[in-house]
């Protein structure tokens, strides 16, 4: 289950399974003493990174370069709302939507962040994919990541199947949301750009869009060898790397 045991990737990348992802994350918690916080802070950075390079404000041909983020109800709609954060920082628009929000300090203090710096969240999700397409440039996916597992509940059902009919790009954080994180979901969303984050899960396999992005630049080099990441090497101080 743990350790090096699925097959190796593009570049000799190896794509994790879903317990794998879980075991290291909770290693970097627990053996490492890393905080969610910490962590969270340098995936959304390294989305909202990896986001601008790939989509410069000026690509955008909405009037402003308006982002529609839509968060879920764990840590990767807390890495949306960070991701939010920096590209209102980078000259983005981005609005949230946020249906399910847990009552912990994180989340709750990631929310205010952003209120406080004038990013509106929606209270209702847009009904029409044709508004979402008229009124936004790109949606960031963080509705769900690793721990996804069964079929979907609502209101996620109805959010994914909006999204699902839009033409707008969709940037996807860690996993497409609704796939299967090991054997992805061939009729499901098809996002643009994917960032993988700590390293690829076995999804990415059947990720076809334009963009993949890995993220999450803090697996200190013994926990990298332990599960046999081998992650290339990210180009010197950035934060991503792009690996297709
Ligand atoms: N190490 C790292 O790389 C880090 C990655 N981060 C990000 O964290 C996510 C994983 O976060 P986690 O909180 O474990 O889980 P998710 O956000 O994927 O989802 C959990 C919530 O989703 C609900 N859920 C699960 N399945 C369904 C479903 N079928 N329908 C509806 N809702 C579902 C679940 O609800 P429960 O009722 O089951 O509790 C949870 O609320 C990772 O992918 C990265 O993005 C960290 O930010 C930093 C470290
Ligand atoms: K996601």
């Amino acid at each position: 289950m743990h350790g090096p045991s699925a097959a190796p990737g593009p570049r000799g990348l190896r794509f994790l399974g879903q317990e794998e992802a879980q075991a290291i994350d909770q290693e970097l918690f627990t053996e490492y003493k890393f905080s969610v916080d910490q962590l969270m802070e340098l995936a959304g950075l390294s989305c909202a990174t990896a986001i601008a390079k790939a989509y410069p404000a000026s690509s955008f041909t909405t009037s402003q370069p308006a982002v529609l983020v839509v968060c879920g109800p764990g840590n990767n709609g807390g890495d949306g709302l960070v991701c939010a954060r920096h590209l209102k920082m980078f000259g983005y628009e981005p609005t949230v939507y946020y249906p399910k929000r847990p009552s912990k300090p994180l989340f709750e203090g990631l929310t205010t962040q952003c209120q406080k710096m004038d990013i509106p969240f929606l209270p209702e999700f847009p009904a029409e994919a044709a508004l979402i397409d008229e009124l936004y440039g790109l949606v960031v996916d963080a509705i769900f990541g690793f721990s996804f597992k069964g079929a979907v509940r609502e209101p996620f059902g109805s959010i994914l199947s909006t999204l699902e009919r839009i033409t707008v790009p969709i940037a996807s954080i860690d996993i497409p949301s609704g796939w299967d994180v090991e054997k992805g979901k061939a009729d499901g969303l098809q996002p643009d750009m994917l960032i993988s984050l700590t390293a690829p899960k076995k999804a990415a396999m059947h990720f076809t869009g334009r963009y993949h992005f890995l993220g999450g630049r803090f697996v200190p080099a013994a926990l990298q060898e332990k599960y046999a990441l081998n992650l290339p090497p990210y180009p010197e101080t950035d934060c991503v790397l792009q690996l297709t």
